[in-house]
């Protein structure tokens, strides 16, 4: 069961048995953070310990991993670290030992490392984590096995009681545990940016559908309803190929000229005929199939013969799809193909939400300013490109001053009409930002403010009392383009009901030195010839020089260890 410990440096202990009482007694070590069981990112942490010992409740894990209880159970955690020590077997007394909890949704394997290395240098029995308040955590160490042993010996329940003097400390960044339903949202929000805003604006009501023709202006709409054919295709039978239309076996005589597409067909009224057809032309009457060139052999002047056996080059009325049948589901985005198909299938008017119509204001008294301490606008421009890549269309707003009255006009009843209003600045808490008062003053309900992202986590989401979505991005022009990049999508597939899609990773060399240690970074990012991408450092969020001629935008996950998430 165990495997070899010839190599590994330690051995491990995770709890995972506590009552979780913050937590309403549930399962903690079963939470899922970014689609991971904590107490898996607890084993993916120690997964080059030699021997693995879990205390608590049986549960599913890998076969290596040994699993035993405390008894009585709930006796406290010096005592689950007791059995789970005792479980370790008769162990060297320098031989290293890692106590974990199982509620350590950041924890990772560099981080036991650094804890062994510190460990050994101080030579002190164990060497324990600090948490970002400098307080040591008890549940987060490396221990000398002999120096655990002789703790163990008369410890009561706490933990703390088993801690010696001599303990070594070390800073650990970003290690916060989860005890709280508060802390397992926030862990869930640093662990998927995008899912947040996701569950967020779950709480918008999509739009109102309309019916409107499948044309260029419907691009980037869903479909509220499938799309059912009015039509069957192809709605004649038609030749596939150019060619031959032939009646009976071979060989055939030429019997007129050839077929146009677009155009009456005469009947091939004797059998050992044909007619010469274009691609696209409709089946003669009386002809039983179509033979392309390539396959057929001209004999003397107006003769054809044929050796291949069965070809029939003829598409069938209804071969694609009959009248009445449903050829997509709701919820698909009308791309062109979308759109192409409902024309084909002869739908005059297809069911719709959307495409979203987004009011796009900038704000600030300095922005566009003619003076000394003006600036030019340029977040808007970014900002518009990435909505029309995203399907949305944009209508300039009227530019935002610094004051109440102007974001509660562009808030209120008789603001620009739109689905959802976009404001570029105004979501810090300055003196000049007004937008969280106009919110409140329109009966705003806000959904989200703030992401772990960088830049660009300066950003809000809010419905009004009439369903409509206001979205604030930081008005740096970086970060105003990533918030867009980060929120829009979400807000736009909720108001439309979009059938979800499952989120686009990549492999981004180099993300660990362009990492935040805490938060997910947005970087341009540009291929790397050979089927990864390349990040780039963003010298300044107030301006966009490293933007320029990049092919994405990514999200990096703190400290950049995993796949990175693609926003543009
Ligand atoms: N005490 C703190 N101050 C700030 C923080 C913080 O965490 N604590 N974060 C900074 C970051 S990062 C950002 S981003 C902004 C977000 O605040 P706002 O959304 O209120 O943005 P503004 O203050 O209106 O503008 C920020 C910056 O961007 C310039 N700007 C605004 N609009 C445009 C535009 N259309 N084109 C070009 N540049 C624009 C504006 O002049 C400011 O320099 O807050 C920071 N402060
Ligand atoms: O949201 Mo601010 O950059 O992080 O520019």
């Amino acid at each position: 069961m165990d495997r070899p410990t010839v190599s590994s440096r330690f051995d491990a202990v995770i709890l995972a048995g506590g009552r979780a009482r913050r937590l309403a007694g549930a399962d903690k070590p079963a939470s899922l953070v970014g689609g991971r069981r904590l107490i898996d990112i607890a084993l993916a942490a120690v997964a080059d310990a030699g021997t693995v010992v879990v205390v608590g409740p049986d549960r599913d894990l890998p076969d290596h991993v040994r699993q035993v209880r405390e008894d009585p159970p709930f006796a406290g955690p010096a005592a689950a670290v007791a059995a789970g020590f005792a479980a370790l077997g008769d162990l060297p007394d320098d031989r290293a030992v890692a106590v974990l909890a199982a509620d350590l949704p950041f924890l990772r394997a560099a981080h036991i490392e650094a804890l062994a290395d510190h460990r050994d240098q101080e030579r002190a029995p164990v060497a324990l984590a600090l948490d970002e308040e400098d307080q040591p955590q008890y549940l987060v160490g490396v221990w000398r096995a002999g120096s655990l042993r002789a703790a163990l010996t008369g410890a009561d329940a706490s933990m703390r009681s088993l801690i010696p003097a001599e303990a070594a400390a070390l800073a650990l960044v970003g290690l916060a545990d989860v005890d709280t339903p508060d802390d397992l949202a926030d862990a869930r929000r640093q662990a998927d940016p995008v899912a947040a805003i996701t569950a967020a604006a779950a709480a918008l009501d999509p739009l109102a559908p309309a019916d409107r023709a499948p044309d260029a202006d419907v691009l980037g709409a869903v479909l509220a309803e499938p799309l059912r054919a009015v039509a069957p295709f192809p709605a004649f039978d038609t030749s596939a190929m150019d060619g031959y239309a032939v009646r009976g076996p071979a060989p055939w005589r030429l019997v007129g000229s050839a077929v146009r597409a677009g155009h009456d067909a005469p009947a091939l009224t004797e059998p050992g005929s044909a007619l010469p057809i274009a691609t696209g032309a409709v089946l003669p009457p009386g002809a039983e199939r179509v033979i392309r060139y390539e396959e057929v052999v001209v004999v003397g002047d107006n003769t054809l013969t044929s050796e291949v056996v069965g070809r029939d080059d003829t598409r069938r009325r209804g071969d694609s799809w009959a009248a009445g049948d449903d050829l997509l589901p709701a919820g698909t985005v009308v791309d062109a193909a979308a759109a192409g198909t409902a024309r084909a299938a002869g739908v005059p008017l297809i069911r719709v939400r959307g495409p979203l119509r987004a009011v796009l204001h900038t704000s600030g008294d300095e922005v566009g300013a003619d003076t000394g301490s003006g600036i030019a606008d340029t977040a808007s421009l970014p900002v518009t490109a990435a909505l029309h890549g995203f399907g949305v269309r944009v209508t300039p707003g009227p530019h935002l001053p610094d004051s109440a009255a102007a974001m509660r006009a562009a808030l209120g009843p008789d603001r620009t009409p739109g689905d959802v209003v976009i404001i570029i600045g105004a979501t810090g808490r300055g003196a000049a930002d007004h937008l969280r008062t106009a919110l409140s003053a329109a009966g705003g309900r806000i959904l989200l403010d703030g992401v772990p992202v960088r830049p660009g986590g300066s950003l809000l989401l809010a419905a009004l009392p009439d369903g409509g979505a206001v979205v604030g991005l930081g008005g740096n022009p970086v970060a105003a383009l990533t918030g867009a990049a980060l929120c829009v999508p979400p807000v736009r597939d909720a108001l439309v009901a979009a059938a979800p899609v499952a989120p686009e990773h990549l492999r981004v060399t180099g993300a660990t030195a362009l990492a935040h240690p805490r938060l997910w970074r947005a970087v341009p990012i540009d291929p790397d010839g050979v089927g990864g991408w390349v990040g780039r450092a963003v010298d300044s969020t107030a301006e966009l020089r490293s933007l320029a001629g990049s092919r994405g935008l990514a999200l990096l996950p703190p400290t950049g260890v995993g796949l990175a998430r693609r926003l543009i």
